[in-house]
C-alpha cells in the first residue's frame, strides 16, 4: 500500500553530493528523505575514487619494491596476489562505508528509502511504495559511463569502472579505450600490478591538463611499460573472451591491438533517465540538468548537485555543491556556485594537479599573463626521495594575481591546496613569497615558484642600479 511522507527536503541519490546535503540538512533539524536505488555512497565509494585509489596504492607499493635499489635496498620483482589486492580494495571500501551507511543517516534523523525515485508531479516523488511530498528537492543522481557506439561492442565482453574492480581475474593484457583520468589511473595501477597495458586515446591523453606537464606524466607511464597510442580513433572491436582486438585508425592508417580484457573509459553521461523530469518541469540537455548559478533547476523548488548538474565531475565538487545548496535552501542566502575554483588531481604517480586557468585558457581569454616555473630537481627533499622529475607552473595575471597553477610531482594533490586557496580568494603571488616554508619539504616548491615570478625583476639592471645607488648611503 502506498505511504505518503511529508518532508522539508527530499534528496534523490545517496552519493557524494546527496549524502552531504542530507547530513547538513538533518543536523540543522530539517525533516529529510534520502532516496537511493543502488549502493549507499554512490560511485565514489563503490566504483570510483575509493577503489581506484586503493588499487593505485597497491601498485605504488609494488613499484617501490622494484625501484628500491636506488636507496641501497635490493630491488625485487614483487609477487602479486591479485585476489589479495582486491581484498585490500574491498577492505578500504568497508572501512569508509560506515560514514555513508543507511544506519548513520537514519541515526542523523533522515528517512532513507532504497528504491528508484521518479517525479510524479512538480512537488512529488515516488519511490517504491512511498510518495514523498517535500518543500524542496535535490537531484543528486550522479553519472554513468558514456559508451560510444563502437562496432562490435555488443559481441565482446568489456569492462567499465562499474565492473573492473569486481572482476576476480587479473588481466594479462588490459586494453583501455580512453586516456582521460580513468584511463590513465587504471593503466598505471594495472601495469604496476603486473599486467600488460595499452591505452588507445582518440586525441591526446589528459586533454584538460597543461600539455607541458602531461608530457612528464606520459614519459613516466611509458617508462613503466604502459603503451600509449594517441590520435587512435577506435572504430571497431572484435574477438571473444580473453582475446579481444581493438581496431583503430590514426593519420597513418588502420591498426589493431589485441589483449585479454577491454576497459571502456570514454567519459560520463548524467543520470537523468527514469526520473520523469518532464513531470516536474525540470529541463536537461546532453550535459545534464540545467541549473542556474545557485544550482536551481527550471523548477524553483528543485535543485541539482554533483555530476548530474552538468559541471565538473569530482567528489569534492559534489560536496561543495552541497554547501551551496544548504546556504540557498536552508539559510536562504543567495550563494553562487563557483566550481571553477575547484582543483582536480589525477592520482597517477607522480600526481598531476591543477586549479584555475591553464596557460592555454589564459591565452584564449585574452588575459595578460606571465608564467612562473619551478622544477622538482631544484628541491633538496625531492633528491633525498629520488623524486626529481616534476614541475610547478603558475599563471600570473595583471598586478600579480594568481590565475592558475598546475603541478606534477610527488604529493601534487596536496601541494595544489595553497593555490586553490589563492584562486578562491583572489590572492596575489606575493602571498606565497611572504610565506616561510619548512626545509626540506616539497612544499618549498610553492615558495620557489612564486619567487621565480619575481626573479627577472629582482635581478634586472634596474634593480642592480637601485641597489648600487642605495649602497652610496653605506
Ligand atoms: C573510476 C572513477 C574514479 C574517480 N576518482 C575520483 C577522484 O579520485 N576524486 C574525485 O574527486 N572524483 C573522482 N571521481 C568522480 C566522482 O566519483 C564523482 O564526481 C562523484 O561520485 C559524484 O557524486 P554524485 O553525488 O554526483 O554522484 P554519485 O556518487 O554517483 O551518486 C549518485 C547516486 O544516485 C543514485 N541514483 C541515480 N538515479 C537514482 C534514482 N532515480 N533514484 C534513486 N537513486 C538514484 C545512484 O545509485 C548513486 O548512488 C571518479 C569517478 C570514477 C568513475
Ligand atoms: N582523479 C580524479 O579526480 C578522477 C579520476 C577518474 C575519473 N574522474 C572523473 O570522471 C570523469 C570521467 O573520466 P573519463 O576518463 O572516463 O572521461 P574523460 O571524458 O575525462 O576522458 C575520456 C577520454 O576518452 C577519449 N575517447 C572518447 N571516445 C573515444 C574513442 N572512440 N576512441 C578513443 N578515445 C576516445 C576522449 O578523447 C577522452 O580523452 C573525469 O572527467 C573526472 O571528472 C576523476
Amino acid at each position: 500500500m502506498t505511504q505518503t511522507i511529508k518532508a522539508d527536503l527530499c534528496i534523490i541519490g545517496a552519493g557524494s553530493g546527496g549524502l552531504s546535503v542530507a547530513a547538513g540538512a538533518a543536523q540543522l533539524g530539517r525533516k529529510v528523505v534520502l532516496i537511493e536505488k543502488g549502493k549507499m555512497g554512490g560511485d565514489c565509494l563503490n566504483y570510483g575514487c575509493v577503489p581506484s585509489k586503493a588499487m593505485l596504492a597497491a601498485g605504488k607499493r609494488a613499484q617501490h619494491m622494484r625501484e628500491a635499489a636506488r636507496f641501497g635496498i635490493a630491488g625485487v620483482e614483487p609477487a602479486i596476489d591479485y585476489k589479495a589486492v582486491l581484498d585490500h580494495v574491498y577492505r578500504t571500501i568497508a572501512e569508509i562505508e560506515p560514514n555513508d551507511s543507511q544506519e548513520r543517516f537514519e541515526g542523523l534523523g533522515c528517512t532513507v528509502l532504497r528504491d528508484p525515485a521518479r517525479f510524479t508531479g512538480e512537488r512529488e516523488v515516488t519511490a517504491g511504495e512511498h510518495v514523498v511530498k517535500a518543500k524542496h528537492f535535490v537531484i543528486a543522481t550522479g553519472s554513468s559511463p558514456f559508451v560510444p557506439p563502437i562496432e562490435g561492442l555488443d559481441s565482446v565482453p568489456w569492462l567499465t569502472n562499474e565492473t573492473i574492480f569486481y572482476m576476480p581475474d587479473q588481466p594479462a593484457h588490459l586494453l583501455i579505450i580512453g586516456g582521460g583520468p580513468i584511463g590513465v589511473e587504471m593503466a598505471q595501477a594495472h601495469r604496476r600490478l603486473g599486467a600488460e597495458v595499452t591505452v588507445i586515446e582518440g586525441g591526446k591523453i589528459l586533454p584538460k591538463d597543461d600539455p607541458e606537464l602531461v608530457a612528464i606524466a606520459r614519459a613516466h607511464l611509458t617508462s613503466e611499460g604502459v603503451r600509449i597510442i594517441e590520435g587512435g580513433k577506435v572504430a571497431r572491436v572484435s574477438g571473444s573472451e580473453g582475446d579481444i582486438t581493438v581496431h583503430y585508425r590514426t593519420d597513418e592508417g588502420e591498426h589493431a591491438v589485441t589483449g585479454s580484457h577491454l576497459l571502456v573509459a570514454t567519459g560520463r553521461r548524467a543520470n537523468v533517465e527514469g526520473l520523469d523530469l518532464e513531470k516536474a518541469g525540470v529541463e536537461y540537455d546532453e550535459r545534464g540538468i540545467k541549473v542556474n548559478a545557485r544550482l536551481r533547476t527550471t523548477n524553483k523548488r528543485i535543485y541539482a548537485a554533483g555530476d548530474v548538474a552538468g559541471g565538473r565531475q569530482f567528489t569534492h565538487v559534489a560536496g561543495y555543491h552541497a554547501g551551496v545548496l544548504v546556504q540557498n535552501i536552508l539559510f536562504k542566502v543567495p550563494a553562487k556556485n563557483k566550481e571553477e575554483n575547484a582543483p582536480w588531481v589525477t592520482y597517477i604517480d607522480p600526481e598531476l594537479a591543477h586549479v584555475g586557468l591553464t596557460e592555454a585558457q589564459a591565452k584564449d581569454q585574452g588575459e595578460k599573463y606571465t608564467i612562473a616555473r619551478w622544477k622538482f630537481e631544484e628541491n633538496d627533499r625531492a633528491h633525498a626521495e629520488h623524486e626529481t622529475s616534476g614541475m610547478a607552473k603558475v599563471v600570473v595575471g595583471k598586478g600579480g594575481k594568481v590565475l592558475g597553477a598546475s603541478i606534477i610531482g610527488p604529493g601534487a594533490g596536496d601541494l595544489i591546496g595553497p593555490w586553490a586557496l589563492a584562486i578562491a580568494n583572489g590572492l596575489k603571488i606575493k602571498a606565497f613569497t611572504n610565506m616561510i616554508a619548512p626545509y626540506p619539504t616539497m612544499g618549498e616548491i610553492t615558495k620557489r615558484v612564486a619567487g621565480a615570478y619575481y626573479t627577472p625583476t629582482l635581478f634586472s639592471d634596474r634593480t642592480r642600479f637601485v641597489v648600487r645607488l642605495l649602497s652610496t648611503f653605506d
